[in-house]
Formats: structure tokens, C-alpha cells, sequence
């Protein structure tokens, strides 16, 4: 593997009680790249994802991130990574604007960022709303604000679209467009082939706690003569996606 990748990732593995949660993953992800890893419920997404950010120690393998190993966890390393939380990991009973703050304040920012970043997702007029009274979508908006208000060169996304309509997900997709456009490396995860196939300039095909093909999505689809992602995912598995 390469050194210069932004993120490597070699030889996975993590059990939880009987359940083979990640089963030997290793991939690479170049900076400034888009990168999906796309699976079904249980695919093992989120557990790759916490390893891979040093937020969880796996049974076997290694990760690096911007060169550096991501365990154990490297305070200066945290600060150049922006994880998207799920909104119930927000601050009690805050305005969206006290949420950025608060995180701002953690990374020592300066609040004047912290609202710019509001403004960048679009929420400056939802500023003094209580988080919990926000729609969806505003809510996904506000969780990537306070993952990119620090600046970090690399950012994780997990399932930023789950639970939103069409329009709120095509909105999303803008914003997550011009995050990449400024020069910093994305990793989202879904289980939207759509968004995946739109968005990712490489995808990684897990199931069962293995990535069964990475490629840009016209390649996959054009290597396997399949109709779509979906069709992809169908000739790989030998099983339709949609549960
Ligand atoms: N803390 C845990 N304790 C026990 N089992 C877990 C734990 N976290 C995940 N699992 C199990 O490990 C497997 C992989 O879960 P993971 O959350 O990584 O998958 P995922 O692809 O992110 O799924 P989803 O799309 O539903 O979030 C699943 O079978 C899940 O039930």
C-alpha cells in the first residue's frame, strides 16, 4: 500500500459476542477523493467506520489516517478529522447556533466560524431554533456544521441521507459535493445505491463484514454488465439489496 493515501486500512477484523461484525477489511482511500462504502443493515459499516476513525481498538489489522496510525487515539490526529454525529448525540436542549458553538468552543474556534459554518449549510435563519424542533434534513445539516467547523482535512459521513425526502436528500448532496470541491477527503457510508452511485468517486461493496469489490461505480456497472449499483450489488451477493 502507499503512504501518501489519506487513509489505509489492512486486515480488519472485529467480533462481537458470535456475530463476525468486520471479516478481514482492507482498503485505501487517495486525498480529496469521495469514497463510499455501500452494504445492506449489518454489512458491518459503522464498526469499520469507528476503527477506522480511532474511535474503537479492533480484534486484528490496522488503520492509518493522514499517515498516522488511528490507535491508539492521537489527540493532534482527532483535530484534522470531522466525524458527522447522529443527532441524538447532540447537547440537551441547545439552539442550533449554542450546538456549533459548543462544539467550536471545544476545538478552540472562534465563534465567527462557527456561524459561518451555519451559514455554509444554509441554517443561519434556523439559528435560534431549539435542535430538537428541527425538520430532518436540518438537523443533518447542523451535525455536518459542527463535524466541519474545525476545518478538518477528512471527513466521515454516516448515512448522512437516512430518513430524509428526495428533495432534502438532493439538497444534502450539494452541500456534501462542495465539501469535497474545497479539497478534503470524504467518506460517507449508505444504503442509497443512487447516492453512491452520484456522489462517490470510488465504492466499496460490503457484506457480511467484507468489501466484496471496490470501483468507481461506472466501472463496477460496466465490468459486470449490470443494469445499476443495485444490479451490481445483486450479481455479487446473488441477493436483491432492498430488504
Ligand atoms: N456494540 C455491538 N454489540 C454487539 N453487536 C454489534 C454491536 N455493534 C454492531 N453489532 C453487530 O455487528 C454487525 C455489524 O454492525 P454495523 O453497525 O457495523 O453494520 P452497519 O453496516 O453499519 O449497519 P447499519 O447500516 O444498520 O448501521 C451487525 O450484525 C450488528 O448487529
Amino acid at each position: 500500500m502507499t503512504t501518501d493515501a489519506a487513509i489505509t486500512v489492512e486486515g480488519l477484523r472485529q467480533r462481537y459476542g458470535d456475530v463476525q461484525a468486520v471479516d478481514g477489511v482492507s482498503f485505501e482511500v487517495s486525498h480529496g477523493e469521495f469514497y463510499g462504502i455501500l452494504g445492506p443493515n449489518g454489512a458491518g459499516k459503522t464498526t469499520t467506520l469507528e476503527i477506522v476513525e480511532g474511535l474503537r481498538r479492533p480484534d486484528e489489522g490496522r488503520a492509518t489516517l493522514l499517515g498516522k496510525p488511528s490507535w491508539p487515539r492521537d489527540k493532534k490526529l482527532l483535530a484534522r478529522i470531522g466525524v458527522q454525529l447522529q443527532a441524538s448525540s447532540f447537547f440537551e436542549r441547545l439552539t442550533a447556533r449554542e450546538q456549533i458553538h459548543t462544539f467550536a468552543e471545544l476545538y478552540g474556534i472562534s465563534r465567527k466560524r462557527a456561524d459561518a459554518m451555519l451559514e455554509r449549510v444554509g441554517l443561519t435563519d434556523k439559528a435560534d431554533v431549539r435542535q430538537d424542533k428541527l425538520s430532518g434534513g436540518q438537523e443533518q445539516r447542523l451535525s455536518i456544521a459542527c463535524a466541519l467547523v474545525h476545518d478538518p482535512e477528512l471527513v466521515f459521513l454516516d448515512e448522512p441521507t437516512t430518513g430524509l425526502d428526495p428533495q432534502a436528500r438532493r439538497n444534502l448532496w450539494d452541500l456534501l459535493r462542495g465539501i469535497q470541491a474545497e479539497g478534503r477527503t470524504v467518506v460517507l457510508t449508505t444504503h442509497y445505491m443512487d447516492e453512491a452511485e452520484t456522489l462517490c468517486d470510488r465504492v466499496a461493496v460490503m457484506d457480511h463484514g467484507r468489501i466484496l469489490r471496490v470501483g468507481p461505480p461506472a466501472e463496477l456497472i460496466g465490468e459486470l454488465g449490470a443494469a445499476s449499483l443495485e444490479d451490481v450489488f445483486l450479481q455479487l451477493t446473488g441477493r436483491e439489496y432492498r430488504e
